[in-house]
């Protein structure tokens, strides 16, 4: 999961920018929550641990048609 969320894209650039939003990620045990978050903010793919409770992390992008789209595009596409 955490290295597949291209088809997401679409979903992230509809949101309207400048804004903020909490986002829950749930899912199976290593189905790849903390890969992807880490990968957002990062743009690295991390080794992880089972995470005992929850991660949460303030992740700044910019959405829209613009250049920094793309970069978000690139970082989940880019596997
Ligand atoms: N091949 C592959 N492995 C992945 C992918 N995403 C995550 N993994 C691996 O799957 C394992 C579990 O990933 P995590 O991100 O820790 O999963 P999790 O959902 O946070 O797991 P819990 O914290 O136990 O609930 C790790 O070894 C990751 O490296 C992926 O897209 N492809
Ligand atoms: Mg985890």
């Amino acid at each position: 999961m955490g290295n597949g969320l291209s088809d997401q894209t679409l979903i992230l650039s509809s949101l309207p920018s400048f804004q903020s939003f909490h986002i829950v990620i749930m899912g199976l045990d290593s189905a790849g929550k903390t890969a992807v978050l880490y990968r957002l903010q990062f743009n690295e793919i991390v080794n992880t641990v089972p995470t005992k409770g929850f991660n949460m992390e303030k992740i700044k992008v910019t959405l829209g048609n613009s250049k920094r789209t793309h970069c978000l595009s690139q970082k989940l596409r880019n596997c």
